[in-house]
C-alpha cells in the first residue's frame, strides 16, 4: 500500500470516528429534547438533508478498526483498544488488557436505559459479550461467541461511572470461556466495589486470522 492510501485511510478512521462521536451525541439529544415541537420538526428537516448528504457514497457496513495481529501487539504493549468507534448503535468501549485482565470504564447514558432509570439488562450481556471477545481474540485467536450466560444481580443506574472486567479461565482446542462482570462503585473508602452483572462466554476460533 502507498503512503498515502495509508494517510487516507488513517485519515477517515479518524474523521469517522469523530462524526460517529457526534452523531451519538445527536442521537440523545433528539431522544430527550424538549424543544417545542415546530422546533424540532425544523431540526428533523435539516438532519434529514445532511443523512442524504452522507448517503451519497457509502459502504454496505460501518467502517471497523480491525483487531489484526499488529493492533494486537500494541494491545499486548499497553495500548487501548476503541471498541466500536465507528458504529452508533454499539457501546463504545476502550478495552485495556493488563496482566490477563481486560477492562473497560462505562457511564450508561440516558439511551442506554431499560427498566426506568437503569440499564438495559440486553446492552450489558452486548458489552460484557464485546469485551470478552476482544480479550480472547488479543490471545491471538480468532473467535465468535456460541453460548453466553448472564446474571443479572443489581440494577446499573444510568448517568453514574461502572467497570467491566474480564478474564479467560479455560482454554480447550477451539473452545475458550472467559468470565466478565460489570462493577458498581464503591460505596466509601475500604468497601468492596458491587457485581451488578456477570456472564461467563463460550468463545469457539474459527478459521482465518485475528481481524
Ligand atoms: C474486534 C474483535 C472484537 C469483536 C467484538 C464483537 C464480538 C462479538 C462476539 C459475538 O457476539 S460473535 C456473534 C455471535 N456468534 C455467532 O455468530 C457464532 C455462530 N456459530 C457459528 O458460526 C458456528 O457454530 C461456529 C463456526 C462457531 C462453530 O461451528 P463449527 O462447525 O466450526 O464447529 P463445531 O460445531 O464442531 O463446534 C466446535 C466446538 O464448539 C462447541 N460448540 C459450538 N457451538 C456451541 C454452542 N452453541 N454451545 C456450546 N458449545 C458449542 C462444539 O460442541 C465443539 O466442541 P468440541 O470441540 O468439544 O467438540
Amino acid at each position: 500500500m502507498l503512503d498515502a492510501d495509508a494517510e487516507l485511510i488513517d485519515e477517515r478512521i479518524a474523521v469517522t470516528g469523530d462524526l460517529v462521536a457526534t452523531v451519538r451525541e445527536l442521537m440523545t439529544a433528539a431522544a430527550t429534547s424538549e424543544l417545542a415541537p415546530e422546533e424540532l420538526e425544523a431540526i428533523r428537516g435539516e438532519l434529514a438533508v445532511l443523512a442524504a448528504r452522507l448517503a451519497e457514497r457509502s459502504r454496505p457496513t460501518p467502517l471497523r478498526q480491525h483487531l489484526d495481529l499488529a493492533a494486537i501487539d500494541r494491545v499486548r504493549a499497553g495500548a487501548s483498544w476503541p471498541l466500536w468507534r465507528h458504529n452508533p448503535l454499539a457501546i463504545p468501549l476502550d478495552v485495556r488488557v493488563h496482566d490477563g485482565v481486560a477492562s473497560a470504564d462505562l457511564v450508561p447514558g440516558p439511551l442506554y436505559e431499560g427498566p426506568p432509570g437503569s440499564m438495559h439488562g440486553g446492552l450489558s450481556a452486548a458489552v460484557l459479550d464485546s469485551l470478552l471477545a476482544v480479550l480472547a481474540q488479543v490471545q491471538r485467536r480468532r473467535v465468535v461467541t456460541v453460548g453466553l450466560q448472564v446474571s443479572y444481580r443489581a440494577a446499573i443506574p444510568l448517568g453514574a461511572p461502572v467497570r467491566l472486567v474480564g478474564r479467560i479461565v479455560g482454554t480447550e482446542g477451539r473452545k475458550t470461556t472467559a468470565v466478565g462482570e460489570i462493577l458498581l462503585p464503591a460505596s466509601g473508602p475500604g468497601q468492596p466495589e458491587t457485581v451488578a452483572v456477570s456472564a461467563e462466554a463460550l468463545l469457539v476460533e474459527i478459521p482465518g486470522a485475528p481481524d
